[in-house]
């Protein structure tokens, strides 16, 4: 029988650690076949060395797939595709896809965002898409090198609502011989407002303030400030009846102090550090749309917004 292929789409902070468990499994045992996509600079430098991820789980710490390719025009009978791309690039990512997946392959999304799973249906509808989300303190330290620090990541996936009856059985499997930290939900999508309520308040004041998780948890302002953004998300959670327990934002400081202090967020590094192309509008964006679709107000959410897009410009000055 052929092998199933397993393609990861950006070797960034996500699939670079992520993707390089499943291959690093995959190196020793080989059930199956792994195709990494990587463009320009992150391409030429895992052809050459293989993927590095500097981790305190991993202390054998390059590994290489059986291919890997800089475009996804490239990729061949796929099975299961993990998209570990931010946001922007999204929707370019699954127009090229569906040129050239089948409809048996399946697609893992690893992002933020409450809406990933619908923009890729819009765009595939008929595939299977696994909603999903992940916790995992991980960036690229230099193109094709990923750094993570802190507990191991997690996935917490789910199935997919319009394809119920799809087998995964073979990618629980996969997920427990990677040793990867996962949970597997019949449904996974309070999950992933529960990420969404911590990383969108807690990436949005640590972009303002370019401060850390730990200063968010500990500043009285910066506090305040999350505080607020999480009682707007809970309100829209609670509008579209995703069941987020009552206690949430408790749950998501005491979350948030998992985190060794000083773990910047995403958001913070795309905006203050590497001054490039952010995931604003997946956060506040969101919020406020939602809000306006469910007449939930969101003053505290649209405050940052402006003070965010004010202080992009400047910075890009
Ligand atoms: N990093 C973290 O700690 C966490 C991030 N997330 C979420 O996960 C998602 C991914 O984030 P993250 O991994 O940090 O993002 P990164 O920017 O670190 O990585 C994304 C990678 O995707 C690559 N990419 C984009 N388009 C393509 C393409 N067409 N072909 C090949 N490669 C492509 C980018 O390439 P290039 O380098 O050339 O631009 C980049 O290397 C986001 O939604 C983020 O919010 C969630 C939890 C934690
Ligand atoms: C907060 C964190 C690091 C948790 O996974 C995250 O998701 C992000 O910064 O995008």
């Amino acid at each position: 029988m052929e092998k199933k292929n397993i393609v990861v789409i950006g070797l960034g902070g996500v699939g670079g650690y992520f993707g390089f468990k499943i291959n690093q499994f995959n190196e020793k045992e080989n059930p199956f076949r792994i195709t990494f996509v990587a463009r320009s600079k992150t391409y030429d430098v895992v052809s050459e060395n293989g993927l590095t991820l500097l981790s305190p789980e991993h202390p054998e710490n390059i590994t290489k797939p059986d291919e890997i390719v800089q475009s996804i025009s490239e990729i061949n009978n796929a099975d299961l595709v993990l998209i570990c791309v931010k946001e922007y690039d999204l929707e370019n990512v699954c127009e090229q896809l569906k040129q050239v997946i089948s409809t048996n392959t399946i697609l893992l999304p690893l992002m933020n965002g409450v809406d990933i799973y619908d923009r890729v249906k819009k765009i595939i509808p008929e595939n299977t898409i696994l909603p999903a989300c992940v916790y995992v303190a991980s960036h690229i330290k230099e193109k094709g090198i990923v750094e993570h620090k802190g507990k191991p990541g997690k996935l917490i996936f789910g199935k997919d609502p319009s394809n119920a009856s799809e087998n995964v059985e073979w990618i629980i499997n996969l997920m427990t011989d990677s040793r990867i930290t996962f949970d597997f939900k019949k449904n996974s999508f309070a999950d992933i407002w529960t990420k969404f309520i911590f990383v969108a308040s807690f990436g949005l004041v640590s972009a303002k303030y370019n401060s850390s998780i730990g200063t968010v948890c500990n500043d009285t302002v910066q506090k305040q400030e999350a505080t607020a953004i999480m009682k707007e998300v809970k309100a829209i959670a609670d509008k579209k009846s995703i069941g987020l327990p009552s206690d949430i934002i408790e749950k998501s400081f005491e979350k948030a102090s998992t985190f060794p202090p000083a773990t910047p967020t995403s958001l913070q590094l795309d905006i203050n550090v590497k001054q490039q192309n952010n995931e604003l509008e997946l956060f506040a964006g969101a919020i406020i749309h939602y809000g306006k679709e469910l007449g939930i107000e969101t003053p505290s959410t649209q405050k940052i917004h402006q003070e965010l897009t004010e202080k992009i410009q400047q910075l890009s000055l």
